[in-house]
């Protein structure tokens, strides 16, 4: 390396550092060296191996040196290899951007403890970063601190991130409670078809809120004279609009109720956030949701969100494919129900531990253990439904499971327009999916399943669905163009290589 380009490198360490707000020292301490040594590479003055760049890397949550990343993340899977040991359930991606929203209504320090350190999250933290909010991972660990300060500079967002992602939505109950007039970009996400913004809208026009739609963002006003007068009825039972409401709901002194709430899991743990912040809220895990907010929120507050229910059915559906018995750790069971019941339908066995508490004090967890079993598929279409029915994001995974199965499975996804169609792309793995208009596919198993490679849908739980099948599928296959898959799963390939999977990721 030459003293410029050492020189070069020191002043990004060092900008890197003063951003996550770490002491010299500190950042010593994560690395295990010398306070000093710190100071050397920060003037450049030290030779640096790619080792300890990596390791700065990983202690300031920033990639150093970027290794073709604006190339496609592809997967190269051994497939036909049976799993066994033990995994632990992660905390969600959904709970963790309701969460992050929520951090928005408070001017203390929120820290969100065992955060999925996910590309979504990654996102949002780049938007909020990008308007003034300071958020960093604390070292070694993955709790993250969020301290939004006195302002927030919205006309400095990171547009490119925060259209990347649906959460920017989420924005608009927090930010309602600080501006009169503010505009946000639209959302993005992963393609799913058409995902309507109007229940928003019609909930948080309670609260004065106006949005005009144009060129690509949202303008918003808000009228401070319009407060709720009845009860909020959404118009669809929705969880990122529940969420919404009850951002709105926190901040205003009067009592809300929302009716037709979805009490799906992430709302759940939103709502202990909200607690936490000093917020009453009273019917969780219903659907009216009765809410006394606060004016100012100013509280050094943490949370723990939950486990990720479509984390643990994506395990226990690659145990399911490739026939093998592992143990899935702190499974939300209240959040599983469903899911098992339709599972054991098809014949599917396994052993359930004891409960115990996730660390939010609220949310019960189990061990699944899994029995290789042989399935027949069932005689009734599988079809998803708002909690407490079989979850919306879970339904994708009884694709590849059908297709392991003995017979003739229907999969209704009402849900969403684009979301059913990319489970034909499993026929390139020699399964027979049918699609029988853009919402039903009909699966005929079981499945010969053949190794291929195939370019990975634009859909976070279709994306991990073809991984699975090639997970069951003997021989090299490969899956292109993986982002997807890292906005919601951490580390997925790596944590099933420590169960037995043979997955390597590389760029072209
Ligand atoms: C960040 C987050 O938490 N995302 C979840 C949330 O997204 P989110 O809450 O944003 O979901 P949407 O509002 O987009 O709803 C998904 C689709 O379901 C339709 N719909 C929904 C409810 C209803 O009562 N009637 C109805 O028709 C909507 O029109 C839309 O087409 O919920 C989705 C459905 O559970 C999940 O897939 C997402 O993972
Ligand atoms: C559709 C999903 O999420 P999002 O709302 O973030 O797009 C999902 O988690 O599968």
């Amino acid at each position: 390396m030459t003293e410029d380009y050492l020189v070069r490198v020191g002043r990004i360490i060092r900008d890197a550092r003063r951003h996550k707000q770490l002491t010299q020292h500190e950042l010593a301490a994560s690395l295990n060296t010398s306070q000093s040594a710190v100071a050397r590479i920060e003037q450049g003055k030290q030779n640096l191996s790619l080792e300890t760049l990596a390791r700065i890397g990983q202690a300031l949550d920033t990639e150093v040196v970027t290794v073709a990343s604006n190339t496609p993340l592809n997967l190269r899977i051994e497939g036909g290899r049976q799993l066994s040991g033990e995994i632990d359930v992660r905390t969600s991606k959904n709970a963790a951007v309701a969460c992050l929203c929520a951090a928005l209504l408070n001017k203390g320090k929120t820290t969100l403890r065992n955060l999925a350190r996910i590309e979504e999250v990654n996102r949002i933290t780049e938007v909020l970063d990008s308007i003034g909010v300071k958020t960093r991972w604390l070292p070694n660990s993955s709790d993250l601190e969020i301290v939004p300060g006195d302002t927030i500079d919205l006309d400095s967002m990171d547009e490119a991130a925060a259209r990347r992602t649906r959460t920017i939505l989420m924005f608009l109950g927090p930010l309602l409670h600080e501006y009169e007039k503010f505009k946000l970009p639209n959302a993005g996400g992963c393609d799913l078809g058409e995902r309507t913004v109007e229940p928003h809208l019609h909930a948080l026009r309670h609260f004065g809120l106006d949005v005009v739609a144009t060129h690509g963002y949202y303008h918003a006003t808000v009228d401070r004279e319009v407060r709720p007068k009845r009860a909020i009825v959404l118009t669809e039972r929705g969880d990122t609009v529940t969420e919404n409401a009850l951002f709105a709901a926190a901040r205003y002194e009067g009592t809300t109720i929302i009716r037709n709430a979805s009490p799906n899991y992430m709302v759940q743990d939103l709502c202990f956030f909200l607690r936490e912040l000093g917020v009453e809220v009273e019917g969780v895990g219903t659907t009216t949701l009765t809410v006394t907010g606060v004016k100012e929120i100013n509280k050094d507050v943490e949370y723990h969100p939950s486990e990720d229910p479509i984390e643990a059915m994506s395990l226990i559906a690659a145990a399911i494919v490739t026939k093998s018995q592992i143990t899935v750790k702190r499974v939300p069971i209240e959040f599983m129900e469903m899911e098992l019941a339709q599972l054991e339908v098809m014949g599917f066995q396994y052993e359930m531990s004891q409960e115990y508490l996730s660390k939010n004090g609220e949310t019960r967890l189990v061990d699944i253990t899994t029995i290789p079993s042989d399935l027949v598929a069932p005689k009734d279409k599988i079809h998803p439904m708002p909690f407490p029915g079989l979850n919306i994001d879970n339904l994708p995974f009884f694709a590849v499971i059908a297709a392991t199965a003995t017979g003739s499975t229907t999969i209704h996804d009402w849900v969403y327009d684009n979301r059913a169609i990319y489970l034909i792309d499993l026929n390139a793995l020699g399964a027979k999916v049918k699609l029988m208009d853009p919402h039903r596919v009909l699966i005929e198993g079981p499945t010969r399943w053949r190794a291929a490679e195939v370019m990975c849908p634009p859909a976070l739980r279709p994306g991990v669905v073809i991984l699975l099948g090639m997970l069951a599928a003997p021989g090299t296959s490969v899956l292109r163009n993986t982002y997807v898959i890292n906005r919601g799963y951490e580390e997925l390939a790596e944590r099933l290589n420590d169960l037995g999977a043979k997955i390597e990721s590389f760029r072209d």
